[in-house]
């Protein structure tokens, strides 16, 4: 018999053929997951954690003020579980994934749906003889499939999922959050060795991606912050004329570097149309979102950004009122969207009463 994983081991598994919502085949589908704990004997203590845009399974590493030894998602007493979202470069296949070809999928890779990536998860549960998810817990992206995976995970039998915390995000994307997508993706067209989404891999569409972070990068953060960081403090020293003139534009080039140097292009627009199509009352049943979100039998936390400019907490709020056992608390802080992944000790201090509540930290 093998020995077991080590905790946090990155590991990956081919869960054969998947079909997308759009008909779409992927004839042999990789995911590549993370998982800390044990599960239980009556397989009821997952706790599934979903990443956000440019997360990986690394949860640990990326949540450590929410997952870990004495933290609120503990190994100790959960089965804890992070998978890399379908359509990722982390190691799920994705567009930078090779084919049986051996040829980069790029462009030819299918457009996903929050959906889809939640089935996807939904299969990686049943491959690991998950029977019962005591929490689903994601922010952004993460929060969305979250979300869909108590929607639409009836794989193994009906409301699988008991809890849900759900950070900086809403009962769909609207028209303010797929314009900034959108206003991303077209900085990554732009870029002349794009083309078409099939550029060479050893020279990958840099200044696109970078472009994207940069525009990105300041919906994630609140003008307060940025006011406070870096005001009109100018760049020094200035070399060139193209040189950055203030410090905010060093500090904006020097992310959407930094992105390029580790994420997929490809992804990147693959992922922001997948989140684009979030959208709880959509699909074969055509109902809205009040009717698919009134079916929802788990608790649901629904953590508001007070500073949230790319998902303003009062879509948060409409959510958690959306849900039939659904709270709202607000995370009051001044980092924006993103901080949910700076503001530890609030978040922990809005999270543990509903875990409290619901049994969970019990459990
Ligand atoms: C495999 C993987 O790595 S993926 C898993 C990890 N990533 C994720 O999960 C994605 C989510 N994470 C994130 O979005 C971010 O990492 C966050 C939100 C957690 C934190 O963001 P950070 O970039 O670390 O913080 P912050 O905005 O303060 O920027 C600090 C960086 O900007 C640099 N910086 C600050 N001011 C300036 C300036 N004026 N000019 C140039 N650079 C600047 C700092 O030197 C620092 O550089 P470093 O990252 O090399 O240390
Ligand atoms: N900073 C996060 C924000 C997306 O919600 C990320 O890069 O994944």
């Amino acid at each position: 018999m093998s020995a077991p994983p080590a905790a946090g081991e990155l590991r990956s598994v081919r869960l054969g053929p998947f079909t997308t919502e759009a008909g779409v085949r992927l004839p042999d589908v990789t995911v590549a997951f993370r998982t800390w704990g044990a599960l239980d004997a009556a397989a009821s203590n997952a706790a599934v954690v979903c990443h956000a845009l440019t997360g990986d399974s690394d949860a640990a590493a990326w949540w450590p003020g929410l997952v870990g030894s004495g933290r609120l998602v503990d190994p100790e007493r959960q089965f804890v579980v992070c998978a890399n979202a379908l359509g990722s470069c982390y190691g799920t296949t994705g567009p930078g994934t090779l084919d049986a070809d051996g040829r980069r999928f790029g462009s030819r890779f299918p457009s996903v749906t929050i959906r889809d990536q939640a089935r996807l998860h939904a299969r990686l549960l049943n491959h690991l003889g998950v029977r019962e998810v005591a929490l689903a817990v994601g922010a952004s992206m993460g929060g969305m499939q979250a979300l869909e995976l108590a929607l639409v995970d009836r794989e193994a039998g009906p409301d699988r999922v008991r809890r849900l915390v759900l950070v900086g995000m809403g009962a769909q994307h609207g028209a303010w959050q797929i314009g900034i997508s959108e206003a991303q993706r077209m900085a990554i067209r732009a870029d002349p060795r794009w083309q078409g989404g099939d550029f060479p891999a050893d020279s990958p569409p840099e200044a696109g991606l970078a472009a994207a972070r940069a525009m990105a990068m300041t919906t994630y953060r609140s003008a307060e912050l940025y006011a406070e960081r870096f005001g009109r403090t100018p760049h020094e020293p200035r070399f060139e004329p193209t040189d950055p003139r203030f410090a905010v534009e060093s500090y904006l080039r020097y992310q959407g570097a930094k992105l390029a140097g580790r994420f997929d292009a490809g992804a990147y627009v693959r992922l922001t149309e997948a989140m684009d199509t979030h959208d709880v009352g959509r699909g074969g049943q055509r109902v809205d979102a009040a009717t698919a979100l009134g079916r929802l039998r788990a608790d649901a936390l629904c953590v508001g950004i007070s500073s949230d400019v790319l998902y303003p907490p009062a879509e948060t709020r409409a959510l958690a009122d959306l849900v039939p056992a659904g709270r709202y608390a607000e995370l009051d802080s001044p980092f924006g969207h993103d901080a949910f992944l700076v503001d530890f000790d609030a978040l922990d201090a809005l999270v543990r009463p509903f875990l409290a509540d619901t049994g969970f930290l019990a459990a």
